[in-house]
């Protein structure tokens, strides 16, 4: 479960956002709607512990994380929090594999390859594996961040934007899985987006 009260935040004297109140409980999903520039990737960044509020609350589960250090927001993050962005960023050194099993690492466990592997047969790309991120299609690419985010088990998942560069096929297919294996996880799904194509296939939305 996620939740919010009175959350705020300033980049700058004259910049500043003031974010409805926010609930998500395990299992269930929640769409953050909003034209460019409204703060929704500023709301994301809030609720991952990537920018420290100004003020209010942010709980997860039984936890008061908004006043977590930044060492302790990152520990939190890494082991609780799954965080799924526009265009993954993975480091292009590595394979598929690596970049999956590189999450255990960053949140202090052992390197999960079985895990690795069932994620990418449920997502299919069991057979991208041993390349290189790079090689795989953006639609891939995206069902790979997914897996990645999925790694750990978290407790909430996060979304920034992660439909926006793919066409309609890839668009559903891609929602349709992160839907799927966050409810096979329990866990609570949020998404910021300005695609309204995402209108359709969340029963509950919040507008900025
Ligand atoms: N680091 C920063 N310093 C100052 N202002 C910032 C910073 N990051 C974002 N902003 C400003 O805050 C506002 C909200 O930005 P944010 O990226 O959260 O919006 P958004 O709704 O996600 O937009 P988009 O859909 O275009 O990605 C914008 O006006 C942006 O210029």
């Amino acid at each position: 479960m996620i939740q919010t009260h009175n959350l705020t935040f300033a980049y700058s004297p004259t910049k500043q956002f003031s974010f409805p109140d926010i609930e998500c409980p395990d299992q269930d999903t929640l769409l953050i709607l909003g034209r460019s520039g409204r703060g929704k990737t500023t709301f994301l960044h809030l609720l991952a512990l990537l920018l420290q509020p100004q003020g209010g609350q942010i709980r997860i589960g039984q936890e008061d994380i908004s006043q977590f250090s930044p060492s302790e927001a990152a520990a939190f993050r890494a082991k609780h929090v799954g965080l799924i962005y526009q265009r993954p960023h993975f480091v292009r050194s590595l394979s598929v594999l690596d970049n999956l099993v590189l999450a255990n690492y960053l949140a202090g466990k052992k390197a999960d390859t079985e895990k690795a592997r069932q994620l990418a047969q449920r997502l299919g790309f069991a057979e991208h594996l041993g390349k290189k991120t790079h090689q795989l299609s953006l639609g891939e690419q995206q069902r790979v961040g997914i897996a990645r985010a999925l790694m750990n088990e978290p407790q909430v998942i996060l979304a920034d934007e992660p439909t926006s560069s793919l066409d309609d096929e890839n668009c559903y297919l891609v929602v349709e899985l992160l839907k799927k294996q966050s409810a096979h996880l329990g866990a609570s799904l949020v998404v910021v987006t300005h695609d309204g194509r995402l209108k359709d296939v969340f029963p509950k939305r919040v507008e900025l």
